[in-house]
Order: C-alpha cells, then structure tokens, then sequence
C-alpha cells in the first residue's frame, strides 16, 4: 500500500485493546512508524513477534510495520502525536505516568468514548488539566468505528477534532488510509459528547431487544435518543451539526444496529433479565456506558436537559424498573401530548421548551460555563 505520509513519522498509541490496536493498525497502514503500548509485556510480545493481538482481535494480521511494548518511555520516544484509547476510569492515572515521556510539542489525541465517573469530565478535558497543555494540542476522534470491522479493513469514517483546525488537519492526515476516512471540525464538545451518548442510547436498544421488542421500539429509541442526545450537547455548547454527523448519528446507528458493540451486549443481557452484577462479570471488554450513566445524568439536571431515556436506562441498571416497562417516552413525569421538536413544546406543552432554554441560559451564567462538562 502506497503510504500517504513521510515514511518514519513517530507517533504512539496507548493501550493495545481492541480500539488502540485497530487504531495503530491505521496509522501503520497509512504509513506512520507507530509504536503501540501495551500494559502487559506478553501482549507487547504478541504484537511485535507474532503480529497477533488474539484476544481482542481474533483473526487479524496486524502490519510489519506495526511496533508494541511494555515500556511508556520507548512508546513515547519521538512521538509527534500520541494516541490514548485505554478505558476512560484509568486515564488520568495512565496519563500522570505517561506525562514525563511525552515531548513538550506532541500532539495528544483521545481516542476513547466515556466521562470520568468522579469528575463528568470528557476525555479531552482530563488531558489538558493532567498534562496542562494547550487545548490546540490536544485533539478527539470519533464515528462510526466499530473495532473488528476496521480491522478487518471494512470501509468507514471518523471525524477528528480540535480547537485548531489545523491540529485535526495534521491528525487526520495521519489517520487515514485506504479503509479509513478522517473528517474533521472543531467542535470538541459535540464530537466528544457524541461518542459518550450514543453508547447510553445503545444500552437502552440492547435492553429492549433483549426483552424481544422490534424493530418499531428501537426505531423511536434512536430517533428520540438522538434527541437527547443533541439537547444535551447543545446545552453544554455543542453544534446541533455535530451530533447530525459521523460522531452522533453514524455512530449511533453504528453501535445500536451491531452485536459487536459491548454496550449494545451489556443492554441485552440486561434485557434478558441478568442483573447488573451478571452483566459487569461478563463482560470482557469496556463498556463504556455503564460508567457514563450516572455522571451524565448529574450533567443534564445541572442544565435542566431531560434525559428519559438515560434516565430509565438507570433504573434498569439499578434494578428500579423492569426492562420491558423502557419505552420511548419523551418525559418521565408526565403523559400529557407533547411536542416531537423542542422548538414545538411551547405550543404542546405550557411553554416548557421556553422555560427549559431561560432555566439553561440562567445556569450558564450562575456556572460562568465552566460546569464540568463544558469549555
Ligand atoms: N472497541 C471499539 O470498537 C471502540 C472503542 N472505542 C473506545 O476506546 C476506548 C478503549 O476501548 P477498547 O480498546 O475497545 O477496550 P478494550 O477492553 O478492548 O481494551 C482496553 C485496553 O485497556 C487496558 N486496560 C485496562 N485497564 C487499564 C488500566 N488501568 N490502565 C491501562 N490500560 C488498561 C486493557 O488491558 C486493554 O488492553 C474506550 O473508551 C472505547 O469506548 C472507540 C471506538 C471504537
Ligand atoms: O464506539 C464504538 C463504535 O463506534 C464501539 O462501541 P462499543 O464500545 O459499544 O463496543
């Protein structure tokens, strides 16, 4: 394959799961020298040796090209743009050991879909207050990208994005190849918030196709998730454009349609009455959502953003509300017709719409924007 960057580019990706070392599989593919991390020096081994990483990827040769090791100080060695794809609970202490390693002008990219659990803190955010750099250094990806597909080199697309456009443009440079396609915004809240979301709308489908409900229920769950999704967002400062895009729509449709999907997994298992505990043992992988539910829902109230859907997700996990009582609903509290746009509820629903866009604009200012999950 013809490389589309100079040949030698250093660049790093840490965590070898499934995500960093479809990842590094990527930017090896499309020319980078890339050197994976992997906390387990047998995986390291695998990987480097046997060009293997069988237990996340059954199947998959990885490229030549493509270098791991157990050591952060080798990984991160001349690395120019550093890819972080481990579970979203363990980056900040990833990052304080990987931080004296990193070069002062690298650029660091999140590759991970989660909010920290104590802080509701998106990915980006943790890594600007822990390596205390530049937001225009520090870049997210996002999309339609469902790991064994891609390392399968099924076609699709992702968007990077920064606060620098020119940022993203230098990390979607690397990160494209034959297989792959990089887009780019600078929209860091909607293309993070994205990623976090749709894997909460992904459980709550898992669950009720676990219960055995159709097609009809999970139509109206995606459609009226992606609304909360985009009202979420939105309220943190996202472009509604965002959450239309590859970040909220693609990967919704991505993550609620596949069975490889982790958190759509943990949703069916919940709907096929396992308990929480059940599910959390079971599965062998991240799953992001699980962790995302309740930060993201303390994020919502702090804005006056009603999340129905998430918010029965809980109660399913909490073991509040019996999988097959999750439906669509667009409030909780209430069975009063109301609007299917915001923009409609003042007219449906007493100006509700109205009052929640006041409530909101009051917040923003008693929080002067800098609530947790904002900029
Ligand atoms: N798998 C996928 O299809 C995609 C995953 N993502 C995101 O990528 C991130 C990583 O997920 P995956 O690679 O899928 O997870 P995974 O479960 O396949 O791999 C996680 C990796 O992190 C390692 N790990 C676990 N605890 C750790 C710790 N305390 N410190 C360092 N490493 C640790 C594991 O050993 C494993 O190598 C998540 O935020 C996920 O949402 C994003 C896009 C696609
Ligand atoms: O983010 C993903 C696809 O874009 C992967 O989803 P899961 O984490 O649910 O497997």
């Amino acid at each position: 394959m013809k490389p589309k960057v100079q040949p030698g580019k250093r660049v790093a990706v840490l965590g070898a799961g499934s995500w960093g070392t479809t990842f590094a599989k990527i930017l090896a593919d499309g020319g980078a020298d890339v050197m994976l991390w992997a906390r387990r020096p047998e995986l390291a081994r695998e990987i480097s040796e046997g060009r293997r990483n069988s237990d996340y990827l059954p199947g998959i040769n990885l490229p030549v090209g493509l270098r791991a090791t157990s050591r952060l100080d080798l990984a991160l060695l001349g690395a120019e743009q550093v890819f972080v794809s481990v579970p979203s609970q363990s980056l900040r202490e990833n990052l304080i050991q990987a931080q004296p390693y990193i070069s002062e002008d690298a650029i660091v990219v999140s590759l991970m879909k989660g909010v920290e659990r104590s802080s509701g803190m998106r990915m980006s955010t943790v890594i600007e207050q822990v390596l205390q750099i530049d937001p225009a250094r520090i870049a997210a990806i996002s999309g339609p990208n469902l790991a064994l597909e891609i390392a399968k080199e099924q076609p699709t697309a992702a968007v990077v994005s920064s606060a620098s456009l020119e940022t993203a443009q230098a990390v979607a440079v690397l990160a494209t190849t034959r297989y792959f396609r990089s887009y780019v915004n600078t929209d860091v809240i909607g293309t993070e918030f994205g990623g976090v979301l749709k894997n909460l709308i992904a459980l709550a489908i898992g669950i009720v196709d676990g219960v055995g409900y159709g097609e009809n229920t999970k139509a109206a769950i995606i459609t009226r998730g992606l609304v909360e999704m985009t009202d979420f967002s939105v309220a943190y400062g996202a472009h509604p454009e965002t959450l239309a895009g590859l970040a909220g729509l693609g990967d919704l449709i991505a993550t609620c349609q596949s069975p490889l999907s982790r958190n759509n997994t943990a949703g069916r298992l919940l709907g096929q009455g396992y308990s929480y505990n059940d599910v959390v043992k079971q599965m062998q992988q991240t799953t992001e959502g699980l962790a995302s539910v309740g930060p993201i829902l303390e994020l919502a109230r702090a804005r006056g953003v009603e999340m129905p859907i998430v918010e029965q997700v809980r109660q399913v996990l909490a073991g509040t509300l019996k999988p097959r009582d999750l439906a669509p609903h667009l409030t909780t509290d209430s069975d009063e017709p109301q609007g299917e746009r915001t923009t409609d509820d003042g007219q449906a629903h007493g100006g509700a719409a109205l009052w929640g866009a006041v409530k909101r604009t009051f917040d923003q200012l008693r929080h002067s924007g800098r609530g947790p999950g904002g900029n």
